[in-house]
């Protein structure tokens, strides 16, 4: 029997305050709550069909074929919901770099969630959404929601969800990606964050000092308060990063260009161009900035970089079939 085909859409978010660690690997349950933006122009379109035909899952990203037993095992838990055994056949199409530090699980997983859980008869909530798509990629919880969405930390697979924060989103905010490396990273996020939480001297602190960044970044937003988002973000995402150098093994995700593109925002802030970076698990840079400073800041990352490097997005939407 063939099942209907279902499409589905989801943007991916950069973190403002990040998830780095988790409490419960299995379940993935992270170790602090974490907040973010999501993006208008990076997104990943995901159809799925279930089809007694097939012997397994069957899965194509941007046209070639993917073996990855993690999808399989998260397409199992939709199986195991709907109470369905019949494989399917899944076709991805990323819109973001692929494992660059440009948060394409989050938006691949959270794609998969949706298109797979209707494929196979579940109509979840939103919440439900973000709970299930949190088993495929921790950031994924966030992307079911647009604008600014949190995802509550929690301490079990119920407690632990994604909340829209604001959609759409009030406060005058773009971010503009500057891909300095699409190749896959060498230590995912997955193994980053699991040599931080078990090795870093400074876990304990990280944990304390993101939180109160969530609540600083939670005001910010009710307040439209762009200088306070910005900076405690920026401040957030160096802090996370702090906790790879101090790992054992000590590693490290910001390159030679990261800094490159650091110092130009260094100077474009002393020159009064109002700006902030970001940094995930790769060394892309995110400039957080506002609509009347994005051309200042193209025109002088231009004198480095190529057009096809910089992307500048808007607030992006929430998950939605296609
Ligand atoms: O997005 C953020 O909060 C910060 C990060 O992007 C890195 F800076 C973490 C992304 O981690 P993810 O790929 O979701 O890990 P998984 O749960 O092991 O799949």
């Amino acid at each position: 029997m063939l099942g209907e085909k279902i499409t589905a859409r989801a943007h991916t978010n950069i973190a403002l305050v990040k998830y780095w660690g988790k409490e419960n690997e299995q379940l993935i349950i992270p170790a602090n709550s974490s907040l973010s933006l999501t993006l208008d122009e990076f997104y990943t379109d995901t159809s799925v069909q279930f089809d007694e035909a097939l012997s397994s899952d069957e899965v194509t990203l941007n046209g070639n074929v993917v073996n990855d037993e993690k999808i399989t095992k998260f397409m199992d838990i939709i199986r195991q919901k709907a109470n369905v055994n019949t494989f399917a056949r899944i076709e991805s199409t990323n819109h973001v770099p692929t494992s660059a530090g440009l948060a394409s699980s989050a938006s691949a997983y959270a794609a998969l969630a949706a298109a797979g859980s209707k494929a196979y008869g579940l109509n979840l909530s939103q919440k439900d959404l973000s709970r299930l798509a949190r088993r495929g990629s921790g950031s994924a919880t966030r992307s079911i929601f647009g604008g600014f969405a949190a995802w509550n930390k929690g301490t079990d697979d119920e407690s632990s969800y994604g909340y829209s924060i604001e959609d759409p989103v009030k406060m005058d905010v773009n971010m503009i990606a500057i891909i300095l490396d699409n190749q896959p990273k060498k230590i995912s996020s997955r193994k980053g964050m699991k040599i931080s939480i078990e090795t870093s001297p400074y876990y304990q602190s990280w944990i304390q000092q993101t939180t109160a960044d969530f609540q600083t970044i939670e005001e910010a937003i009710k307040e439209n308060d762009f200088t306070t988002l910005g900076k405690t973000a920026e401040l957030n995402a160096m802090r996370m990063h702090s906790l790879t150098l101090s790992s054992d093994p000590s590693y490290l995700y910001i390159n030679a260009d990261s800094l490159e593109v650091i110092n130009m925002v260094k100077e474009l802030r002393e020159n009064g161009v109002e700006c902030y970076y970001t940094m995930d698990a790769g060394p892309n840079v995110k400039i957080i900035c506002q609509s009347d400073k994005i051309t200042a800041i193209t025109d002088k990352l231009s004198d480095k970089f190529s057009n096809d490097q910089i992307k500048v997005s808007g607030p992006g939407e929430g998950i939605k079939y296609l």
